[in-house]
């Protein structure tokens, strides 16, 4: 059996560092230590090795807002293997009416040119007892986590009560709700108001949606999923409003997690102000960029242990698609690229600036994730047995960020200019070498489905909370329910 050993490197986990050789045979790792030999060697002198990437938030060749994103699982992938990210996990969007188990074929259907390995998300995008049906078939299926947008309305929105019926299922089932927290109802007010009195450039698609709407739509997800008795993740926590809900409930002792984006991590308000149409389109999604105030709570909310995942929300529209929005902000395609750009901007705006140290960078950009998708420690660990799903890191390598050698499908490139330090020297996606030396090596169809089981132990804990805390008739002697 082939094998190839990673030499001379430091191994860094979410747990500790320590200078060992990688061994890996048959897509796996199969030893750690010194002094190992293989067939095929990778110099990792001087590079830290470590879990690949995994970015829980893709949307590719997502149908939206009347066009599709342009990124696919092809050079979405291919994108992530460049900048050492190894799984994407992309949300499937059931149309209205549609069977779970249909959308998660035609997400199939998309995801077989993929370079490295994805999961997926379910979105529940309306609700009806086939849904309610669908739910188990899904967990089953490997799918288990649930999305709910409280946003985009009329379109992907679910109301509370829907939210509260599916989060019951979610947590029965053993599986994660997740939330799109941005109060849809006030938006779309907003939103009408704002043109009603000629605001329609990009700039108003941030005013449309305050920090406040994110900070409510964040709590009320929160409330509900507790009454419900489910895990909850949120992903792409924003702003400072939002930050407090989940960091007040995780100190209740409530499940519930933040993802930050690196985007919003690292640009803000400001792009929306620029003279440039284009510029400022470009940068619209949702939530949008915000202040820099918001900023510090989100990199204050890594440090601490608040907030846990860092993703991209990677959901990549050309210029000519921003284009549709030139007579109203409400038509701009909402999303930004990232998956690319993630590693490298979050060590040289995180660990090079000394807010992470390089095990915390393996936590958010990892193994948490791979953990609250229950996913690990076949991902996210580098361990004996797990995947050698791995990127060599080397810290000193640079680049400056230029859409005209990235891998994105796009013309354009959210961090242009910005000058990168730390950077992979290769990928590996289960053994395969699918990046070295600044140069991708491409292999479509190397990506593999990664089913993953519910996690019941985390839901089965939550009931039993609720039922010993369940509200229950007070007993008197001597008199029936009749009063009489
Ligand atoms: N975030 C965004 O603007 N676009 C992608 C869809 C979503 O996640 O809301
Ligand atoms: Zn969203
Ligand atoms: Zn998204």
């Amino acid at each position: 059996m082939a094998s190839t050993v990673i030499k001379g490197g430091t191994v860094v986990t979410a747990d500790l560092s320590h200078d060992a050789d990688v061994r890996i045979e048959n897509g796996v790792i199969t030893g750690i230590g010194p002094g190992l030999t293989g067939d095929t060697v990778l110099d990792a002198t001087g590079c830290y090795v470590m879990p690949g990437g995994i970015d829980p938030h893709t949307h590719l060749e997502m149908p939206f807002m009347g066009t599709y994103s342009s990124d696919d699982f092809e050079s979405g992938t291919r994108a992530a293997m460049s900048g050492g990210t190894t799984m994407v996990v992309d949300f499937v969007l059931p149309g209205q009416g549609q069977g779970l188990m249909d959308a998660a074929q035609m997400w199939h259907n998309k995801s077989t040119r993929a370079h490295c390995d994805y999961s997926y998300h379910m979105a529940i995008t309306w609700w009806g007892q086939q849904v309610w049906e669908d739910m188990e078939a899904s967990v089953k299926a490997g799918i288990t986590s649930f999305k709910h947008f409280m946003a985009y309305k009329g379109a992907l929105m679910v109301n509370d009560d829907e939210m509260f019926q599916s989060f019951k299922r979610v947590g029965d089932l053993g599986g994660l709700a997740m939330v799109h927290a941005e109060n849809g109802d006030v938006v779309a007010e907003l939103t009408a108001r704002l043109i009603a009195e000629g605001n329609t450039g990009p700039e108003a698609h941030a005013y449309s949606r305050p920090p406040q709407v994110e900070g409510e739509a964040t709590n009320r997800a929160i409330m509900i999923a507790d009454m419900a008795g489910v895990p909850l993740y949120v992903v792409h926590t924003s702003c400072e409003e939002a930050h407090e809900a989940i960091r007040r409930a995780r100190a209740q002792g409530k499940r519930v997690w933040g993802e930050p984006l690196i985007q919003h991590l690292t640009l803000d308000e400001s792009e929306y102000f620029h003279p440039d149409w284009d510029h400022a389109a470009r940068r619209v999604m949702s939530p949008p960029f915000r202040s820099k105030a918001h900023q510090a709570s989100l990199w204050a909310g890594l440090q601490s242990g608040s907030l846990s995942v860092v993703a991209t929300d990677h959901c990549a529209f050309t210029t000519e698609q921003k284009r549709f929005g030139l007579k109203s902000f409400a038509q701009i395609p909402n999303g930004t690229g990232g998956l690319e750009d993630r590693m490298p901007m979050l060590w040289t705006h995180g660990v090079n600036t000394g807010r992470l140290t390089p095990n915390e960078f393996v936590a958010v950009t990892s193994t948490n994730i791979a953990k609250i998708l229950n996913c690990y420690p076949k991902k996210g660990a580098v361990l004996v047995g797990a995947d050698a799903d791995l990127v060599v890191w080397d810290p000193k390598a640079e680049k400056t960020i230029s859409a005209a050698t990235q891998q994105s499908a796009i013309d354009y490139n959210v961090f242009e200019g910005q000058k990168v330090v730390g950077l992979p020297r290769y990928t590996l996606s289960r053994g395969r070498v699918g990046y070295a030396d600044g140069a991708v090596i491409p292999q479509e169809g190397h990506g593999e489905f990664v089913a993953r089981e519910a996690r019941p132990a985390v839901n089965r804990a939550l009931s039993a909370w609720k039922d010993l805390t369940a509200p229950r008739p007070v007993q008197r002697s001597g008199m029936s329910a009749t009063g009489v």
